[in-house]
């Protein structure tokens, strides 16, 4: 009787043709989806467990060179963005690869192509709450998470009405301006779109800052998102018993000494670890969450002060120094701090008139020691007579005192005032969205946002206390006691 080969074996079977080596297996893990398990008993001992050469990796520079020499398609994409001023960054690129594999190639009546067993293999179904029904959407009601789903809803839905008329070119029939080709289908669906964009974060690899800081690694492309196949089955835990390595020939999968002498038993799941992600961020790349995740974090838009005569000057200078507008709290031993980043950005947003705060228009004067020498930048902040340039200037000009304790003062207050409304909004929204948990169905996804949920609540908790202790510290004693 014949027998079917599933797309795992045909996977396989291409990597192990293709130079992966492997002494590991593929599996399906329970919801996870696949994932590395051990064949047998192993050590724990730097030894590689998996190779995969450089040249089945996927990268800017590889899709770009493909796209020229097999995909014409792809290309002709390509260059009709480019010609359109449209900005192909490496995400974009990888994006338009994973579409015009899955989806596109079929449409123009192209042959299969050497990437098939790789796409084949990726999950068709995402779990992240992009993919969310609106039940589930408002089960993140009073998270932070809410609005950053609804801005990256509405990103991706502007970038594919961008991008759709293109995709609409992938078609066997001959190519035309008009947008209503395919008899009105859309070669690429929205859905589709964010399955695209979706695969890209959760599967990519950053290489910048290893072949950065490797100066070993040399010829290697300089792009720094990467499409590993194989290795990409690798899931993610706390306590994760692989890593991956960069080397001049590939990426190695290694089972990291330890100094325990117990060996990894047969058939246990190898992990890897994506780094010291809070469910949060776990939640909106990948769709699940850790129980015991011990990394938390918040993040809010940069609360700029009502009726702030400087916001339009404050956000314009924040953004040509590369500032996010975004304030980041992470829990760390000594309580919830602040990133540096963010730091500078509360600081901006604080600063008031009575400081000395002025922007003026740059002046050539200026220009000439701008610390980038970008000769656009439009707007430069004073503090009295000071011009700040560069950020170490801004650093130097807030930690003088007494501007410095002012400051201080006035982050905390605002940062506690921020917290606290966010915990009571989650507060307020809490009973509701567990009613609604209890009546629907006994879903994964709902039990990764209630853990999600209740971390976000202990760290805002935990903020709370902590900036109030930050604020009663910076108080007079007498005022304390009253
Ligand atoms: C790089 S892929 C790993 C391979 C993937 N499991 C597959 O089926 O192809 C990352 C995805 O695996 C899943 N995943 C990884 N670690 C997980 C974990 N600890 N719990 C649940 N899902 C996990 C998530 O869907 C995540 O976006």
């Amino acid at each position: 009787m014949a027998t079917m080969t599933t797309p795992l074996q045909t996977f396989l079977s291409w990597a192990q043709e293709n130079g992966v080596m492997s002494n590991i297996k593929v599996q399906k893990i329970p919801d996870k989806g696949w994932g590395f398990v051990s064949k047998g008993q192993a050590a724990r001992d730097n030894s590689i467990v998996a190779y995969i050469p450089f040249h089945l990796l996927l990268n800017t520079t590889k899709v770009g060179k493909y796209a020229k020499e097999k995909a014409p398609k792809l290309e002709e994409t390509f260059q009709a963005l480019l010609k359109n001023g449209v900005s192909l960054t490496e995400r974009i690129v990888l994006i338009c690869f994973l579409l015009y594999e899955r989806f596109g190639r079929s449409a123009c009546g192209d042959e299969p192509s050497f990437w098939k067993p790789y796409v084949d293999i990726l999950p068709h179904t995402l779990h992240t709450p992009l993919f969310y029904d609106n039940t589930l959407r408002a089960c993140l009601d009073g998270t932070s998470l809410k609005s950053a789903v609804d801005a990256k809803s509405n990103k991706l839905r502007r970038e594919y009405n961008t991008f759709r008329p293109y995709f609409n070119q992938w078609s066997a029939q001959p190519s035309t301006t008009d947008n209503n080709v395919n008899d009105g289908h859309d070669i690429i669906t929205f859905d589709q779109f964010i399955w695209g964009d979706g695969v890209f974060w959760s599967r990519v690899l950053s290489f910048g800052s290893r072949i950065a800081s490797d100066s070993n690694l040399v010829g290697i492309d300089p792009d720094d998102y990467h499409l590993v196949p194989f290795l990409d089955f690798a899931n993610h835990s706390l306590r994760p018993y692989a890593r991956w390595e960069l080397t001049n020939e590939g990426v190695e999968l290694i089972l990291t000494k330890s100094d325990s002498p117990e060996p990894i038993l047969p058939d246990t799941e190898i992990c890897i670890s994506y780094g010291d992600k809070p469910n949060s961020e776990l939640l909106f790349i990948h769709g699940f969450t850790l129980n015991d995740n011990p990394w938390s974090a918040i993040s809010f838009p940069v609360p700029f002060y009502e009726n702030d005569e400087f916001e339009e000057e404050k956000f314009i200078f924040m953004q040509y120094h590369g500032i996010k507008p975004l304030v980041s709290l992470t829990r760390k031993k000594g309580g919830a701090e602040l990133t540096h980043e963010s730091t500078r950005a509360m600081w901006i947003s604080v600063l008031k008139k009575e400081d000395g705060l002025k922007f003026t228009n740059v002046t050539n004067e200026s220009n000439e020691s701008n610390e980038s020498n970008n000769e656009s930048q439009p707007v430069n902040l004073m503090i009295g007579d000071k011009i700040i340039r560069t950020l170490d200037e801004l650093d130097n000009a807030i930690n003088e005192p007494p501007l410095s304790q002012e400051i201080e003062r006035r982050v905390i207050n605002s940062i506690l005032e921020n917290v606290e409304h966010l915990l009571s909004h989650l507060k307020q929204t809490n009973e509701q969205v567990l009613k609604m948990m209890e009546s629907g169905k006994n879903l994964r996804e709902l039990e990764y946002i209630k853990i999600y949920r209740e971390d976000e609540y202990k760290f805002l908790e935990y903020a709370v206390d902590d900036f109030t202790r930050k604020r009663e510290s910076l108080m007079p004693d007498e005022y304390i006691m009253e």
